[in-house]
């Protein structure tokens, strides 16, 4: 795909648009019990400077509360048809703003401690503050996908401790897989093409893992990547950005 038609995710829709989006009242996401991190978190290259995992950032427990609290949301089912230049995506989507749970995921998680590191500290291209507060929930069924596409960057703001608005621009896509073949999931593996160009000789396929974070640069060196289809099984993610200081 060349680079001057690089299709997009899709955009999320307008704040005005329906119940499920970003004005409605944030849901009351379960507690993270046990208390986090359960392991030592330690991010692990996937691909150099562009794709890291961090395994058993949620426990399968936690995992396991969450999607049966997720089924309840109003999940819609993204229409067939994309707009012109944004990706075909195929499957059930929730979002909301909610700069809480963004906090609650950085700052109750040992996220933030595993990214400010000195040792990787360099990787977010800033100063790394926080989560956008923009969170998308993901179910892919049998059939359902993502087709290839880049992440844009975004100028966002992120609310700190004191309750500032800090300008803030989204450097990193955070996923994170709440099942995997351990719980019937087959397929839905997150692949990278590192040459833009959709062919298997180069792929890095990421296949999902209940409980694990991947982190991957996006903006102008966004790799091309898609979701793969779901052949069985429910493919449940949370998805948000990391943020640095703009
Ligand atoms: O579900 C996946 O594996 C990929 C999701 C994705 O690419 C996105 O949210 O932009
Ligand atoms: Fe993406």
């Amino acid at each position: 795909m060349a680079k001057d038609k690089r299709s997009k995710a899709p955009a999320p829709p307008p704040s005005s648009a329906t119940p499920s989006t970003n004005k409605a009242t944030p849901p009351s996401w379960p507690p993270f019990k046990p208390s986090l991190p359960v392991v030592e978190l330690a991010l692990e290259p996937v691909v150099p400077d562009k794709v890291v995992v961090l395994r058993s950032f949620f426990p399968r427990s936690l995992c396991r509360d969450y999607v049966s609290f997720l089924r309840d949301l109003p999940l819609a089912t993204t229409p067939g048809k994309p707009k012109r230049g944004e990706a075909m995506r195929v499957n059930d989507r929730f979002q909301i703003d909610d700069a809480s749970f963004a906090h609650r995921l950085w700052t109750e998680t040992g996220l933030k401690e595993a990214v400010t590191g000195k040792d990787v500290a360099h990787l977010w291209g800033g100063e790394v503050v926080g989560l956008n507060a923009n969170i998308r929930i993901y179910r892919y069924r049998a059939g359902q996908f993502f087709d290839a596409h880049y992440d844009d960057s975004n100028n966002v703001t992120v609310k700190t401790e004191t309750g500032a608005q800090l300008p803030a621009r989204t450097t990193w896509t955070l996923l994170l897989y709440l099942t995997s073949s351990a719980d019937g999931c087959i397929g839905g593996e997150t692949v990278f093409y590192p040459f833009d160009r959709r062919s298997p000789k180069d792929e890095v396929a990421v296949s999902l893992e209940t409980g694990m974070l991947l982190l991957h640069k996006h903006g102008h060196d966004c790799m091309l990547h898609e979701g793969r289809e779901v052949t069985a099984g429910e493919k449940w993610v949370i998805r948000t950005d990391l943020c640095i200081r703009r």
